[in-house]
């Protein structure tokens, strides 16, 4: 069997999609918005002409939901008897009129890449796998963790 090395760089398609997996917090910072007008929200006055922006990044690693947000555990989306759970939290493609626009097209694209990926090769990482330092770095808008080496052994 061939083994194909890859270098996941982090700036290419589809990357970031399959990052998404390692880290619920893509998109930390998200797109500024404006309030229109006068707004009460829980005993907040926010007037009209407020640049809001929300918080993701709050949710998202809130250890009360995800035990261990900074590592790689599908166990949080598992209930007891290892069945999905879906969880009102997991929020990284926001939430409300902003939401992400994208995301059906998103997971589709998450669900026809990993799947083919994982049908068709074998992955293995140069190094064990604990190993891989998958601590997330701000570029720009999107919270990624550093590339890292990957053999894809076909299947
Ligand atoms: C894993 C992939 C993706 C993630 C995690 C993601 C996440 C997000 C987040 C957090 C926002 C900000 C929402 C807010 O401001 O509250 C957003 C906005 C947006 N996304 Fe995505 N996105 C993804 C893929 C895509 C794709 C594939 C498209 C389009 C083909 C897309 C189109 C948009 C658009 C148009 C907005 C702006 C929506 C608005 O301001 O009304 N996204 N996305």
């Amino acid at each position: 069997n061939t083994i194909k090395i890859l270098n996941l760089p982090w700036k290419t398609w589809p990357s970031p999609y399959l990052i998404c997996f390692l880290c619920l917090d893509l998109v930390p910072i998200p797109l500024p918005c404006e309030t229109t007008q006068d707004v009460e929200f829980r005993g907040y006055h926010i007037p009209k002409g407020t640049t809001v922006m929300t918080c993701l990044t709050s949710v998202l690693n809130d250890n009360k939901e995800f035990p261990h947000p900074e590592k790689f555990d599908p166990g949080h989306f598992l209930d007891e008897r290892g069945n999905f759970k879906k969880s009102d939290y997991f929020m990284a493609f926001s939430a409300g009129r902003r939401a992400c626009l994208g995301e059906g097209l998103a997971r589709m694209e998450l669900f026809l890449t990993l799947t083919n990926i994982l049908q068709h090769f074998t992955l293995k990482p140069l190094v064990n796998p604990e190993d891989i330092d998958i601590t997330l770095v701000q570029t720009g808008l999107l919270s990624l963790p550093p590339p890292y080496e990957l053999c894809f052994i076909p299947v």
